[in-house]
């Protein structure tokens, strides 16, 4: 989880590849006009989000021996909808600052359907997951590799805070 480029697919992807799961690509979830939404640079709202979150607490119901999960689940009642369908759900908070994300969701708009401009709104939009079970928080501008090696070691051991 966490905001708009701080690498939550890129880091998914690897994690279900080394630990053999399933990969939900949160954004493959969102509807037609959120999508088209965010290219224009208009922020999501929770009723925008509604829709979305129950198709993931969906795929999470389906997938009950385990997947990773990319979604930026930016509110704690976000995280508390998929909480809610995968009892015991982990998240991995992958933490960078507006000036990084910034540079790397305006580094990959070719590519991407999200607005350069929405950077600020997902940071106005985050409740910081720090204090709730299950969280580990990540200094996103680390090595992938190394974000990697830290989640693995983190589900080998089990829950730590
Ligand atoms: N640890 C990292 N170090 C350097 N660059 C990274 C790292 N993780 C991701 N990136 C790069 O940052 C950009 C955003 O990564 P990614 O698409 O995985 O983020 P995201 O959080 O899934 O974004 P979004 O949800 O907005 O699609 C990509 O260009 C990616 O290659
Ligand atoms: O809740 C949201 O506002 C969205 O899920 C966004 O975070 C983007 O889809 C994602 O980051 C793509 O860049």
């Amino acid at each position: 989880m966490g905001v708009a480029g701080c690498g939550k697919s890129s880091l998914a992807a690897l994690v279900a590849q080394t630990q053999g799961l399933s990969l939900i690509e949160g954004d493959d979830f969102h509807s037609a006009d959120s999508r088209a939404k965010m290219s224009q640079g208009i922020a999501l709202t929770d009723a925008d989000r509604e829709g979305w979150l129950s198709r993931l607490g969906e795929e999470l119901r389906q997938h009950a021996d385990g997947a990773v999960l990319s979604c930026s689940a930016l509110k704690r009642q976000y995280r508390e909808r998929l909480r809610a369908a995968a009892p015991g759900l982990r998240f991995v908070f992958l933490e960078i600052d507006r000036e990084q994300a910034q540079q790397r969701v305006t580094a990959r708009a070719p590519q991407h359907f999200f607005s350069t401009r929405l950077v600020d709104s997902q940071f106005a939009t985050l409740e910081s997951p720090l204090g709730e079970e299950r969280v580990l928080r990540l200094d996103a501008t680390a090595p992938l590799a190394r974000l990697q090696a830290e989640v693995d070691a983190w589900l080998k051991q089990g829950e730590t805070a």
